[in-house]
């Protein structure tokens, strides 16, 4: 039996890429809409209904009238936007933070942010295990790569660097408030809005997250922080049987993202320690258009359906 997808925004940077997973296996069958259809809403509702699981690939505004499209009560959706992440009814799709039982039971799974995925994968554990605290103003300083803006990100960046001005490193979201700031806060249980500043590299794909902790200063204001060591080997267990989620113990004194970055389903985690034990950062290498979206999407998808969870993932890591 197959499993009949939809991809609601298939010929957009996040679409394509589902598209390109899915490829030719025999366990899916896909509906894609021809150019001349794809923003044609009675085609897009009809495909809605018809399907087994819809997987929207677009703007928040479009993808909350695509769930509103949907009449029936079969249909199941893997939202890639921001739109639905907080929202009540919705499991978020992060199946080795929230459970891959619950994804594979949901109806309406949201996918998580980008950023998110890096930030949540490190702080929420640790904080649930008490070696981090719940009330620290957390700071997330992340650089990614220029896809992750989707295809008007890219187009300013290939026309610039086709034009000889490329941008070699963009800082945004200066006003803060960015959109992904309410999953993170909700999803590691924190008191406060993490202070997050987002930058953007002259590479296609990849990003890096980090954390810093001040550790020696928490404790100092009679914070509970655990040390390097006691981060990494709570991660490592945490993650112990994920086949995408992995903590590095080598020691290093770079942490690169290479312009060629291939393609990458996976999540690499880092705890830096500084040698007194007074700091640490904490570190994240994902590809935003693997685990950060359409890698993410596929997996979720993949436990919805009932299917092996890597299938059609990419699992070769970065190094
Ligand atoms: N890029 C990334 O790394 C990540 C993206 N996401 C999220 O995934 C979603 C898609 O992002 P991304 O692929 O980057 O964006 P893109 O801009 O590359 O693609 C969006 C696609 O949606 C299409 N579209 C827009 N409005 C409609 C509509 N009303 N009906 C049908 N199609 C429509 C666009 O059409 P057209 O081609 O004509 O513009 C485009 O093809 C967004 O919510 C984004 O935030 C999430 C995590 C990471
Ligand atoms: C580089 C860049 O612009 N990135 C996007 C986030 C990409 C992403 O994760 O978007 P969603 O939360 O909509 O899924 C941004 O900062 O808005």
């Amino acid at each position: 039996m197959t499993t009949s997808v939809f991809i609601d925004g298939a010929a957009g940077t996040t679409g394509l890429e589902i598209a390109q997973r899915l490829g030719d296996r025999p366990d899916i069958s896909l509906i894609i809409l021809s150019d001349d259809k794809r923003k044609d809403d009675a085609a897009r509702a009809e495909a809605i209904n018809d399907c087994d699981i819809a997987v929207l690939c677009l703007p928040d505004d479009a993808a909350r009238a695509a769930i509103a499209m949907i009449r029936n009560d079969t249909t199941r959706v893997i939202d890639a936007s921001t739109a639905h992440r907080t929202a009540p009814g919705w499991i978020y799709g992060f199946p080795e933070l929230v459970g891959s039982d619950k994804v594979a039971a949901s109806r309406f799974t949201a996918n998580p942010g980008c950023y998110p995925t890096g930030f949540l994968a490190l702080v929420a554990p640790l904080v649930a295990d008490g070696l981090l605290p719940a009330d620290w103003p957390y700071t997330l300083n992340a650089v990614s790569g220029y896809s992750g803006g989707g295809k008007a990100l890219i187009e300013r960046f290939e026309s610039a660097d086709a034009a000889g001005d490329g941008i070699a490193f963009r800082d945004y979201g200066l006003a803060m408030g960015h959109k992904h700031i309410p999953e993170m806060k909700a999803l590691a249980g924190l008191a406060h809005d993490p202070l997050f500043a987002p930058a953007v590299v002259d590479a296609y794909r990849g990003m890096i997250v980090e954390v810093p902790i001040p550790v020696a200063a928490m404790q100092s204001m009679r914070m509970r922080v655990a040390d390097a060591a006691a981060m990494r080997d709570a991660l490592s267990s945490f993650y112990a049987g994920s086949a995408l989620v992995s903590v590095s113990s080598e020691a290093m004194s770079e942490l690169l993202l290479r312009a060629s970055l291939p393609a990458s389903d996976c999540l690499e985690l880092f705890v830096f320690g500084a040698e007194d034990g007074s700091q640490v950062r904490l570190a994240a290498r994902l590809d935003n258009l693997g685990k950060g979206a359409s890698g993410a999407a596929v997996q979720n998808l993949n436990l919805m359906a009932g299917l092996p969870e890597t299938e059609g993932l990419r699992l070769a890591s970065f190094a």
